[in-house]
């Protein structure tokens, strides 16, 4: 299987705190990957060094064969970055919003519309201002953003976090369905490892900094005797 997205020993400290110790991973394409661990373990600091916003002390990233730091504008061509706390503009509607980020894309500019408003699954609560959407409607609205443009590969931090049930499984769904439609690859981070049990071909857990365990769910559920993947994280972390 060809690789995606490489990540070879990533060291980043602020400071005195040591946010990411040492990260390896290999992402294949079509893949969907989780980044999996406790508040504070490392996810979201990995995620931006890979998307090339956060530079690594140490250690490497290759995106689909390109550095995001020496080749930031070829990356980013195919690279796609939800960030956690990505908000929307109150006063546009949806609609507004998918044809200002088309527009900043270029290319067929009603073809992307289009293909945002599908995604989002948002229907007619388009016409509304996004300031009046619940949390779930932003979200999804903000992922079709980034969705919009067919990215290679889609870095999304926390792309459930903070939502209901019938929201994340919404959300879940367009991920999934993303994927599978534009076999992009798709790396997110998230603390419910249940819900990443659900979405994840394969899932890497996170701890102080470091990889403690690779593989998909249930290969690893298998190789821990456990029912679930935070039981496969608790016995993974000694805890
Ligand atoms: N810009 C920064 N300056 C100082 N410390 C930081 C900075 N960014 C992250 N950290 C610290 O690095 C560590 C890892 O943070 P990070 O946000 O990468 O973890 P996370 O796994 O994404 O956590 P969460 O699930 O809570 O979002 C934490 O101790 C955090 O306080």
């Amino acid at each position: 299987m060809a690789v995606a997205v490489r990540v070879e020993h990533l060291r980043k400290a602020f400071g005195r705190v040591v946010a990411v110790e040492d990260v390896t991973l290999e992402v294949y394409e079509g893949e969907i990957f989780g980044l999996i661990g406790p508040n504070g373990a490392g996810k979201t600091t990995t995620l931006r060094m890979i998307a090339g916003l956060v530079k690594p002390d140490s250690g490497m990233v290759s995106i689909m064969g390109l550095d995001p730091f020496k080749e930031s504008g070829e990356a980013k061509r195919v690279l796609g970055y939800l960030p956690e706390e990505a908000d929307v503009y109150t006063r546009l509607t949806g609609l507004e919003h998918l044809k200002f980020y088309a527009s900043i894309y270029g290319g067929d500019v009603d073809e992307t519309v289009r293909y945002g408003a599908t995604v989002s699954g948002l229907g007619g609560d388009l016409y509304k201002k996004a300031g009046e959407y619940s949390k779930g409607m932003k979200r999804r609205l903000l992922l079709s953003l980034v969705l919009m443009r067919k990215p290679k590969v889609a870095l999304l931090d926390e792309p459930t976090s903070g939502l209901d049930v019938y929201s994340s499984i919404k959300v879940r769904d367009l991920i999934k369905g993303f994927a599978r439609e534009n076999k992009s690859t798709i790396i997110l981070s998230s603390h419910n490892m249940l819900e990443v049990e659900y979405v994840c071909d394969r899932v890497a857990f996170i701890n102080k900094g470091r990889v403690v365990e690779v593989g998909s769910p249930s290969d690893l559920k298998r190789k821990y005797g456990a029912s679930n993947l935070e039981e496969v994280f608790v016995r993974a972390t000694g805890g």
